[in-house]
């Protein structure tokens, strides 16, 4: 198997809104960072793949299989902005639950985990803090045998240090060839940080789906006036946009452009910076 998850044409609408043929995969071993604005269609999309919506058209393979059984349920660990067990639960009586829950449940993992993040056994949840709460769900995720985590937002809310011990455990977890990761999030600063790959999805449609490096190494941002955009090659430009006095181009081989326009200045681009270009920008020739 080389794919976690394979994501063919996936189509879905709602009143006001069409998931439209969306597809991408998620290479074993691999992180994707799922990015895109607010109503993109981001969690749609993770809905399908978990069976919590019925897709219309399309097909979803989760580890291998189509089909999501109990067996491919209990492979997947799943984590989201407010991942809710019952307030009251210590973890400890929380173990207890999931033991009944999950067959694959590995205590001994669990109760490490617990004790690498620092969670207490007896206190209720309700006195955790929204970092702890996140971690504990982490660590749920990562006790039932899961060899593919999806996250949708759960980094969300979370101050720095948290996000980078999280980011920690992502990657430690991704070290496994068998072990991928699908993760959602607006903080795309932690995106660059662990995933090998982008999938952008903009109103409903998959934009790119591309390396992580290729984006960061490789794409760069012309800023230029008027002169020197009119001067540029257009079959050179991906998208531009016009700010008050300054063009902003986006251009996919930064150190050709070097070459090619030698006294042009050229940045590298963030995937903010990319993404803001997209939705903001115009299409190039
Ligand atoms: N059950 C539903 N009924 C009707 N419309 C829905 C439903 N669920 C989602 N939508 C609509 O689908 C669109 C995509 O929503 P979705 O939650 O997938 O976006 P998202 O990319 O995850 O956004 P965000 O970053 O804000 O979480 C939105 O316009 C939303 O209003």
């Amino acid at each position: 198997m080389n794919d976690a998850l394979i994501i063919s044409g996936l189509t879905k609408t709602y009143k006001d809104f069409m998931l439209n043929g969306v597809s991408f995969s998620v290479p074993c071993g691999s992180i994707v960072g799922l990015i895109g604005e607010n109503g993109a269609g981001k969690s749609t999309t993770i809905n399908a793949v978990l069976g919590l919506i019925q897709k219309e058209a399309g097909s979803i393979c989760v580890l291998g299989k189509e089909q999501l059984d109990n067996e491919i349920k209990e492979q997947i660990g799943v984590v989201f902005d407010g991942n809710n067990y019952p307030e009251i639960f210590s973890t400890r009586k929380l173990n207890r639950v999931m033991k009944d829950i999950y067959h694959s449940w590995e205590e001994h993992t669990f109760l490490n985990l617990l004790k690498k993040f620092s969670l207490p056994a007896d206190k209720p949840m309700k006195q955790f803090s929204k970092g702890m709460k996140m971690k504990l769900a982490i660590a749920v995720a990562l006790s039932h045998n899961s060899k593919l985590l999806i996250l949708d937002e759960a980094t969300s809310g979370l101050d720095p240090v948290i996000r980078d011990d999280i980011l920690d455990i992502l990657l430690d977890f991704a070290q496994d060839e068998t072990h991928s990761i699908l993760i959602s999030s607006h903080i795309t600063t932690d995106l660059e940080k662990i995933a090998d790959y982008i999938v952008f999805i903009h109103e409903g449609q998959v934009v790119f789906s591309k390396p992580k490096d290729e984006l960061i190494e490789q794409y760069g941002i012309i800023k230029c006036g008027a002169a020197q955009f009119e001067a540029l090659d257009k079959s050179d430009i991906i998208v531009y946009r016009k700010m008050d006095y300054e063009w902003q181009v986006l251009a996919a081989d930064r150190a050709a452009m070097k070459k090619k326009y030698p006294k042009a200045l050229i940045d590298s681009a963030s995937i903010d910076e990319i993404m803001l270009l997209y939705i903001k920008g115009e299409r190039g020739k």
